[in-house]
């Protein structure tokens, strides 16, 4: 385990020296994000009131990153070191994700900390060429315990020469349903400003383009996440998720006309994926409910 080094440092270490690295963070459920994330996501909720559970996954609207703007990098994060480890290579991506949800979330007015800690630092070569995977484990815990467990997976691969999507996953034939979403640049930029997420990629399509070579702004893996999550959720009014995982298979971009797609599963639970128009998934999450 290595200590943290300041914000923008290089780490000198391996990157492995980072696992076991942590982080202990605190902060307070409010109900402005909870207000300004329902209206983003066409959501016409009653209005939050405190001690109102928060639904699974809206723990993304807190514990956001404060770097100060000397301490942004060229991709608009964070500068690299810190916490997370200094990998040199230049592209990040969100891939994917597990959570395990306990019976109490976080509820309006909580105080909630989060406790996390570098997993794992994996180099990987894959079609997409050389690749570092970082995960990342955080413990949401309210004054009543233990709320989520949540490992996140991001991954930095080297600046592209020109964009290579990966190989097309088809979407399976009959899906159990079939939403419509719509995605665009203000939707983009709401979901960037609600979590504080300075990356360049969902914003500022010069950057998008010609920096990091994909053919539009590309939507966010934890808008993608949140998105299939809460159609799962208004197919099964009467379902609490248990637990949740996704993995982004493919990029989505602005201009693409996007589906919903959810499968039964044996086990109770359901598969949901983003699909393009071109019928190709975009990001694959599983959601098991509680007493399935
Ligand atoms: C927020 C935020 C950033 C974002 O939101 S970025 C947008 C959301 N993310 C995406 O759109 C990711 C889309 N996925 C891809 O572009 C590709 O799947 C990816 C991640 C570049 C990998 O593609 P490859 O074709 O190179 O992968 P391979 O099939 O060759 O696999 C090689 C090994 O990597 C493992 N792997 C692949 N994808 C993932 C994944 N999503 N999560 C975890 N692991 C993955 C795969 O299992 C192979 O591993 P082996 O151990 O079997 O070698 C922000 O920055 O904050």
């Amino acid at each position: 385990m290595s200590a943290t080094p300041p914000p923008g440092s290089p780490d000198t270490e391996a990157p492995r020296a980072a696992i076991g690295r942590t982080q202990t963070t605190t902060d307070q459920v409010t109900a402005v994000p909870v207000k300004l994330l329902q209206a983003t996501l066409n959501d016409a909720a009653v209005t939050p009131a405190a001690g109102d559970p928060l639904p699974p996954l809206w723990h993304w609207l807190y514990f956001l990153p404060d770097a100060t703007m000397s301490n942004v990098g060229p991709d608009g994060h964070p500068k690299r070191g810190g916490f997370l480890p200094a990998i040199a290579l230049e592209r990040r991506m969100w891939a994917g994700g597990r959570l395990t949800f306990h019976d109490d979330p976080p509820r309006l007015g909580d105080t909630i900390t989060r406790d996390s800690e570098i997993l794992d630092v994996q180099e990987k070569s894959g079609k997409a060429g050389d690749m570092v995977f970082v995960t990342v484990r955080h413990l949401i815990s309210t004054p009543r315990g233990l709320a989520v467990e949540e490992e996140q997976d991001i991954v930095y691969i080297a600046m592209p020469t020109a964009f290579r999507p990966p190989p097309p996953v088809e979407a399976p034939a009959d899906p159990a349903w079939r939403d419509p979403m719509t995605v665009d640049p203000v939707l983009l930029f709401r979901y960037s400003a609600l979590t504080f997420n300075g990356h360049r990629i969902h914003y500022d399509r010069p950057y998008a383009m010609d920096v990091e070579k994909y053919p539009g702004l590309v939507v966010h893996g934890p808008l993608q996440a949140m998105a299939l999550m809460e159609a799962a959720r208004r197919h099964m009014p009467s379902g609490r998720p248990a637990s949740y995982s996704f993995r982004g298979v493919r990029p989505l971009f602005d201009f693409d006309t996007v589906a919903i797609h959810a499968y039964a599963r044996a086990d109770g639970g359901h598969d949901v994926m983003t699909v393009n128009g071109d019928g190709h998934v975009c990001m694959k999450a599983t959601v098991r409910w509680a007493d399935s």
